[in-house]
């Protein structure tokens, strides 16, 4: 099977000699089709670095990753990839309709087809009765889903959440991590979560763990430090 994506000794650092800040350090992985990976860590371990450098938001400073299953732009930038940030990020202005529409109207589709389809995302991911809410009418947990729904809305082979329920309360985060694992299971697609909580991780199979910057994969049934 062909991996999706590969690192091959990948560093980031900040800034330059004895003041850089090395934000990721010396990682080697690869991450093949279909997986669900939660990457764990305490603040400033390197957990958004890593996201980003995957996604081909950032560039390396030493090593190299290439996406094999994941196609490319003429930039050299990976495609396919869906994101989710710790803040939902709707554009204020659109209903939840159309922010879902929005990135397949960037794809080109034409606003009657970006529309349908919007809206059969949205049911599939039980949230049809939000679609002509404004963001401000929503709650946190609300509009973390709509931002779920607009990621896989491209069908992407790859999902990134960073910390996607950071600010939810247990049962919200709860809704959210089970919609992207259900959606990532509908689409075929690898799913990479960054979280503080063991108990979002848990919803995963790999666990990887970061720490000043450095990868360590967990094995699943490993009884978690401190539980
Ligand atoms: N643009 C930057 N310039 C300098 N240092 C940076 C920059 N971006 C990140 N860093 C540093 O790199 C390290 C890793 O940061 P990163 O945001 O990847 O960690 P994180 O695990 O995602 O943290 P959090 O859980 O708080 O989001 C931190 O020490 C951070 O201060």
């Amino acid at each position: 099977m062909t991996a999706l994506v590969e690192l091959h000794h990948v560093t980031r650092a900040h800034g330059n000699g004895h003041t850089a800040a090395v934000a990721v350090r010396d990682i080697g992985c690869t991450i093949m089709p279909g997986e669900r990976i939660a990457v764990t860590g305490p603040t400033g371990s390197g957990k958004t670095t890593l996201l980003h450098l995957i996604a081909g938001l950032d560039s390396p400073t030493a090593g190299e990753i290439t996406w094999p299953g994941l196609g490319g732009n003429p930039l050299g930038r990976p495609g396919l990839i869906g994101l989710v940030f710790q803040e939902p990020s709707l554009l204020p202005a659109l209903d939840v309709l159309d922010n879902v529409a929005f990135p397949l109207r960037l794809d080109g589709r034409p606003a009657d087809s970006a529309r349908r389809h919007a809206r059969t995302v949205l049911e599939q991911a039980g949230i049809a009765d939000l679609s002509e809410r404004l963001p401000e009418e929503l709650s946190g947990g609300q509009a973390q889903r709509v931002a779920v729904a607009r990621a896989i809305a491209v069908a992407p082979r790859l999902i990134t959440a960073d910390e996607p329920t950071g600010r939810l309360d247990t049962p919200h985060a709860l809704a959210v991590v089970d919609l992207l694992v259900h959606a990532a299971d509908e689409l075929g697609a690898t799913l990479l979560l960054a979280t503080h909580d063991p108990r979002m991780a848990e919803r995963l199979d790999r666990h990887w763990e970061m720490r000043d910057g450095a990868l360590t994969e967990r094995p699943a049934e490993e009884p978690r430090r401190g539980s």
